[in-house]
């Protein structure tokens, strides 16, 4: 099944988009759809980012993110270290620069897979990323996701949810949605604006 986009892909057909951004509610499927695409394209390359979140079962230092505590946090931001930094949902969340520029200098797509606040950070100090929205088929599907999870307890759910809402209402601000009915569909179309295939 094909993903559903909303709007033109804004992506000249002689460029290579340099830094790509997925964001879009919790739970709407940005860290599936990723996966599913990075099983059959390893080469692309995703940022890992830093959090004072706990690791959930299964999670590992280095490989989903940076797991670190506040004050390791607060370093991060003294040193000019996160190219864009956000509190989400009790906890705070940051791009590590280094890597990114790196990758960039390379002449290597990149992707940040991050929420809202930091897309605006990002659209503020770089200008010619890609900010891709992947919204849900409908809010009572959002909900299924996220509760079906099962990584979360009831009161963080609610702090999500409510989050949700202001990330729902600034999908005009992305320059293309893609709405997550089908993780191929999705992973399929990332692709394409990454021009990686
Ligand atoms: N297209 C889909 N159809 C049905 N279920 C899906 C789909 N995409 C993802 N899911 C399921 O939704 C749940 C949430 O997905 P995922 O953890 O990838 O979300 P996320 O956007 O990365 O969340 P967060 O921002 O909280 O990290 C998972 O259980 C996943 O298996
Ligand atoms: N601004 C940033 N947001 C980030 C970053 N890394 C992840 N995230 C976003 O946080 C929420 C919650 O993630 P979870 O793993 O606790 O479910 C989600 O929207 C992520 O996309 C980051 O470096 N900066």
């Amino acid at each position: 099944m094909a993903a559903h986009s909303r709007g033109a892909t804004p992506v000249p057909p002689d460029a290579r988009p340099r830094l790509t951004v997925l964001s879009g509610p919790s739970g709407v499927g940005k860290s599936t759809v990723v996966a599913h695409m990075r099983k059959a394209h390893p080469e692309v390359w995703l940022s890992v980012s830093a959090t004072t979140r706990k690791p959930r079962p299964g999670e590992r230092h280095g490989v989903q993110y940076f797991f670190v505590d506040d004050g390791e946090f607060d370093k991060l931001i003294a040193n000019g270290e996160l190219l864009e930094w956000a509190e989400f949902a009790g906890n705070r969340y940051g791009t590590p620069r280094e890597a990114v520029q790196d990758r960039l200098a390379a002449g290597e797509p990149v992707l940040l897979e991050i929420d809202l606040q930091g897309a605006r950070q990002v659209r503020e100090s770089m200008p010619d990323a890609q900010l891709v929205f992947l919204a849900p088929p409908s809010w009572e599907e959002l909900v299924r996701r996220l509760t079906g999870r099962g990584t979360e307890p009831p009161e963080v759910i609610e702090r999500r949810l409510e989050a949700a809402t202001t990330e729902l209402a600034a999908e005009p601000e992305f320059d293309v949605t893609l709405v997550n009915t089908s993780v191929e569909g999705v992973a399929q179309e990332l692709l394409t604006l990454m021009r990686v295939v």
